[in-house]
């Protein structure tokens, strides 16, 4: 990986003051670049801290040290570049479906005229398969089309980044399989960068070209996805490279997260450069399935 990154964490970490004196660290000496375009997902067991990571790229919280770059400059503060979506849709009830985006599109585009505001954000709600309910408030919207219009007024904004945190993970199975699938052919289409919490291993392998792996202790490992880019949630299990990915991430999940950092004791590690694997099936040539890259 060559190419300059869009967004560098550079040696991030948090800790808290601990009660009764000292300080606890949730994480340490994080380093992750991310190319423009790429969909990063984060997975790791509950309170490793990837809502904090999520929070001080999105400017919400303050690292304790390091920092992060987002095209060429590094940020102190929340902003419009980086557009975020949390698990509730946190839309403005007293709003229409178009109120919501274009209050969001008139904010980042003060100069933009009425009629060019408005045209935008039908584009968006059109993306998103809302075209219709474009008058609705909230409450007149399910689940799903609640999350729609999140995602169409984080999309509207033309963020450099967009920031998920679990944000299917409250909606039915069906609801959550197609919009996970709109997810991906909008960031694909739009070129969109994007960083994603998730705890469904599915779901990550579905959306993500790379899935960092996060332990309490040092990051542990970025996967590349290698299954196809054009995969689809209801055949992508079909493909050889399935079981191999999701055995690795579930092995990691259940396992490996609580003994990475003996894993690593007395072995050279250094933080700039986790452990990038891409499991796949043994092929012909005899790659081993956890092929370091
Ligand atoms: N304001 C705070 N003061 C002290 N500790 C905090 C604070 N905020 C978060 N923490 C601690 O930081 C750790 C990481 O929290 P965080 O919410 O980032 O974890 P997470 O990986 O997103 O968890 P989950 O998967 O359960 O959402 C937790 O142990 C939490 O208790």
């Amino acid at each position: 990986m060559t190419e300059k990154p869009l967004i560098s964490i550079e040696a991030l970490a948090r800790r808290y003051p601990k009660r009764g004196g000292g300080e606890t660290t949730v994480f340490e000496d994080l380093w992750l670049p991310i190319q423009k375009g790429e969909f990063v997902c984060l997975i790791g067991h509950s309170g490793c801290g990837k809502t904090t990571i999520l929070n001080v790229l999105a400017g919400l919280d303050q690292p304790s040290s390091g920092s992060v770059i987002v095209d060429g400059r590094e940020i102190s503060g929340p902003s419009l570049d980086r557009a975020v979506i949390f698990q509730g849709h946190s839309l403005l009830p007293w709003m229409t479906v178009l109120g919501n985006i274009a209050f969001a599109v008139s904010s980042r585009r003060p100069e933009w005229s009425r009629e060019t505001v408005r045209a935008h954000c039908q584009r968006y709600v059109d993306l998103v398969h809302l075209s219709g309910s474009e008058h609705k408030k909230p409450s007149e919207l399910s689940g799903g089309m609640k999350q729609r219009v999140g995602i169409a007024r984080a999309l509207a904004i033309e963020p450099k980044m967009l920031l998920m945190d679990e944000p299917f993970s409250a909606l039915d199975a069906l609801t959550r399989g197609s919009l996970q699938e709109e997810a991906r052919r909008i960031c694909r289409e739009t070129g969109q960068t994007v960083f994603m919490i998730t705890h469904d291993i599915d779901e990550a392998m579905l959306l993500a070209d790379r899935i960092v792996l996060m332990t309490n202790g040092p990051q542990a490992e970025i996967v590349e996805n290698p299954l196809p880019r054009d995969r689809l949630a209801a055949s992508m299990h079909r493909h050889a490279d399935y079981y191999p990915l999701r055995n690795h991430l579930l092995e990691f999940l259940v396992t490996r997260s609580k003994s990475f950092a003996s894993e690593i004791e007395g072995r050279p590690y250094d933080p700039r450069k986790p452990a990038v694997v891409r499991p796949c099936a043994v092929a012909e040539d005899k790659v081993p399935a956890a092929a370091s890259v």
